[in-house]
């Protein structure tokens, strides 16, 4: 969105109008760069394959490098908190300017932070991560429902006041999640189903889909859950290093398939550090997930 409120692009050639949500800007971003995320994930043995070192140094190179590669050449980035956060003060400074370097750039900047606290406290998290005038504001956040989906109100109200959004953890690529996310509910639904309802709700009516998404892991096997009213973006991660394949994608999404917005780390970040090289992996995931995507949509 401008100021001015003209038409934003998203990516060359590609135009929303002044005011988009969210939704509606990561729908015109998959819809002309593909189905992609790409995480950046520093892990320490990353940055040693990468013949960098494991300090903030090495930090700053590595993201500095996947943007320069990948920025405007996949319709979203997803910097992982955590590894930026081990540094302290300093590492936050670099996530900062990994996301003054990706935002506007026409690859929508998803930060993977995964917060969730009273709603109160949620309201800080919410300035800290969906306000324009916060350095580490992206255009969506990662949150997570264990105080009761609520709690996330502050998330859902600052992420539409901006033209933001936010995905909520719903069935995590970790098989330790399922014993909490498919627990049974009073009314028998699970845990996972109860989010997934709370968040079509909120999105209803929204065009071309609303600003709230969920987490849903690619290894989780056919998911037994409605996902088919969310009118969100479904955000998909455990492809690759998690053992998720594309070719999983049609059985896991089913009739949702055209929401779901697939997430690799590690195995696009081994082709590094080469640009060139990295830009390859970023487009042999992509066009895989695209061929799954595409037989039933
Ligand atoms: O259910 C979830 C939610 C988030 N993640 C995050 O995605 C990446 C996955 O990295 P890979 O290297 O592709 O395994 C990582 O940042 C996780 O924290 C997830 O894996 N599962």
């Amino acid at each position: 969105m401008t100021e001015s409120g003209q038409a934003t692009q998203v990516s060359p050639g590609e135009t929303v109008p002044a005011g988009a949500g969210f939704g509606a800007r990561l729908r015109a971003s998959m819809d002309s760069l593909g189905p992609l995320c790409v995480g950046i994930d520093p892990h320490p043995s990353l940055l040693a394959s990468w013949g960098l070192s494991d300090d903030v140094k090495g930090l700053e190179a590595f993201s500095r490098t996947v943007g320069e590669a990948l920025a405007g050449r996949v319709a979203a980035i997803k910097p992982q908190s955590a590894f930026f956060e081990r540094f302290g003060s300093r590492g936050i400074a670099v996530l900062e300017s990994v996301i003054r370097q990706l935002r506007g750039s026409g690859s929508l900047v998803i930060l993977d932070v995964k917060r969730g606290d009273i709603g109160s406290t949620a309201a800080a998290y919410a300035d800290a991560y969906l306000d324009p005038a916060s350095p580490l504001c992206a255009d969506a956040v990662t949150v997570s429902p264990y105080l009761g989906f609520g709690a996330l109100r502050p998330f859902v109200g600052k992420a539409r006041e901006n033209g933001l959004g936010a995905f909520v953890l719903a069935l995590t690529s970790n098989p330790e999640g399922a014993a909490v996310q498919r627990a049974v509910a009073a009314d028998g639904r699970t845990v996972a189903q109860t989010i997934i309802d709370e968040i079509s709700q909120v999105n209803a009516g929204v065009s071309p889909m609303g600003d709230v998404g969920v987490v849903v892991g690619a290894t989780v096997g056919p998911t037994g859950h409605r996902l088919i009213d969310l009118n969100g973006p479904i955000l998909a991660p455990g492809l690759g290093a998690q053992g998720g394949k594309a070719e999983d994608l049609r059985a896991v999404f089913g009739n949702a398939l055209d929401l779901v917005l697939p997430s690799w780390s590690r195995e696009v970040l081994s082709a590094g550090p080469d640009q060139a090289a990295l830009r390859a992996a970023a487009e042999r995931a992509r066009d895989s997930c695209a061929s799954a995507i595409a037989v039933t949509a």
